[in-house]
Order: structure tokens, then sequence, then C-alpha cells
């Protein structure tokens, strides 16, 4: 099975572009936040399916589907759990503010899981998410998905409050999570930190040095997504 890389922008894809395209692992910018994130993967799981189904049978060099989906790039660290510069490896992937407001009671916030529509969140496989995390040596717990960047202490504090453990925020994993389900793939998501998630401030952001350390903590990945993706059945 092939593994398939989704970041949001191109400084990110080009940051693992090398080690990728070395082990034959795809990469593709599909765009920021989970809906861009979403429809981006679901096209290219879509083109690969096809790509195989019209292969089959055929004399032409036969691409496997994807078995895996990995959401990656930069995002923002839960204190302390996640300094600038960490990578994160997601145990849970979470849609942190999919859900409806709830002005009255303790808990301003009810998830769309909660409210009985469908999922908040997609689980990696357990397995293969630690050994990613062990190889990088990154933080790992629930990484959030969010369509509004977290900008203040007070809801820093809720997130970290409703989701115990979570060590990072970001803007695509959920969407990713949604397509790899949709066409039966893993999904994994892995993230360097850029900056902590609280009060807005651009000049505590470590862009570059986030980017530096993603290409860094791939190039330890890598060898664990092939052995696993060796593991993982062809094609039907
Ligand atoms: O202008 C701001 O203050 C601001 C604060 C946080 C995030 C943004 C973005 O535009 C993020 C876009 C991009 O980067 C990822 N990312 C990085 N840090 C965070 C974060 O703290 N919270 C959410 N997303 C973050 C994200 O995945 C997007 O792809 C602007």
């Amino acid at each position: 099975m092939r593994t398939l890389v989704v970041t949001a922008v191109p400084a990110e894809r080009d940051a693992v572009a090398a080690v990728c395209a070395a082990a034959g692992i795809d990469v593709l910018a599909a765009g920021v936040g989970p809906a861009a994130a979403a429809a981006g993967t679901a096209l290219a799981l879509a083109r690969a399916e096809r790509g195989t189904r019209e292969a089959r049978g055929s004399r032409g060099a036969r691409k496997a589907p994807y078995g895996l989906v990995v959401s990656a790039g930069i995002g923002g660290g839960f204190v302390p759990l996640a300094p600038v510069g960490t990578p994160v490896v997601a145990s849970e992937i979470v849609a942190a503010d999919l859900g409806a407001e709830t002005p009255d009671g303790s808990e301003p916030f009810t998830s769309v899981a909660e409210l009985g529509f469908g999922t908040a969140v997609h689980r990696p496989p357990p397995e293969l998410a630690r050994a990613v995390a062990e190889a990088a040596g990154a933080a790992y717990g629930p990484v959030l998905t969010v369509s509004t960047a977290t900008g203040t202490a007070g809801r820093a504090a809720l997130l970290a409050r409703r989701h115990p453990g979570a060590v990072a925020e970001a803007m695509e994993g959920f969407g990713v999570a949604q397509a790899a389900a949709l066409c039966g793939a893993a999904v994994l998501e892995v993230r360097t930190v850029s900056n902590p998630v609280g009060p807005r401030d651009r000049a505590a952001w470590r862009i570059p040095a986030a980017l530096e350390a993603l290409a860094e903590a791939f190039g330890r990945i890598v060898p664990v997504l092939d052995g696993w993706s060796e593991r993982v059945p062809e094609a039907r």
C-alpha cells in the first residue's frame, strides 16, 4: 500500500519533499483549514483508487491505492507539553470546534458527536502512532483541529481542560482524517510546534525553525512508515 502526506501550504510540503520522494511517498499541499484538507485528500485518494482499478488487467505499472495518509505541518503547541520546536504525533485527531455553542450550563460547547450528528474524533493505529512518536522523539497526545486559531489564554485553557493531554492545535488534521476514513485508509498526524497556543503574538512564531524540525522529524519517521506499509497487504 502507498502512503500520502498532506500538508496545508507548499512550504510544509517542500520541507518533507526530499525525504518522502526518496521513499516513494507522495506529498500534497491541499490548502489551509479542514475543508481544503478534506477536499484535497479525498480527491487524491479517489484518483489513486481509480488508477488502481484501471491498471488492473492492463500491462501498465500497477499503482497501489493509498493505505495510509499523514496530515503533516506546523502547529501550535500546548505548553508545557509541547514547547516551540517540538515534534508532536496525534494519539487522537479531534474536531475541537465542530458542534454547538451552549450558553447555559458549565460547558459552553457541545461537540457534533455529543449532538448525535457524527464523529468528532479519529484514532490513528496506536502501534504505528506510538512507533512514529518514538522515532521522532515527539510529544504524543490528542491533536486538536480548529477552524479558528486560538488567540487568547482563556481559550487555550478551555481547550486544554476539555481535552486532557492535548499536545497541539492545527487546522487540517480532522479534514484529512475524515477523507482517509471515507476511503478506508489509516491516518496519522505529525506536526512540529511553531508557536504556543494562546495569546495572539506573531512575534513569538518560529516558522523556519518549525519547518526545519519537520524535515528532521520526517527523516526519522519515514523508515517507520515504510516498515508499516510493507506489512499492510497489497491492494485488493
Ligand atoms: O494570525 C495569527 O495570530 C494566527 C495564529 C495562529 C494560526 C494562524 C494561522 O494562520 C495558521 C495557519 C496554518 O498554520 C497551522 N498552525 C500553526 N500554528 C497554529 C495554531 O496555533 N493554531 C492553529 N493552527 C496553527 C495551521 O494548521 C494552518 O495550516 C494565524
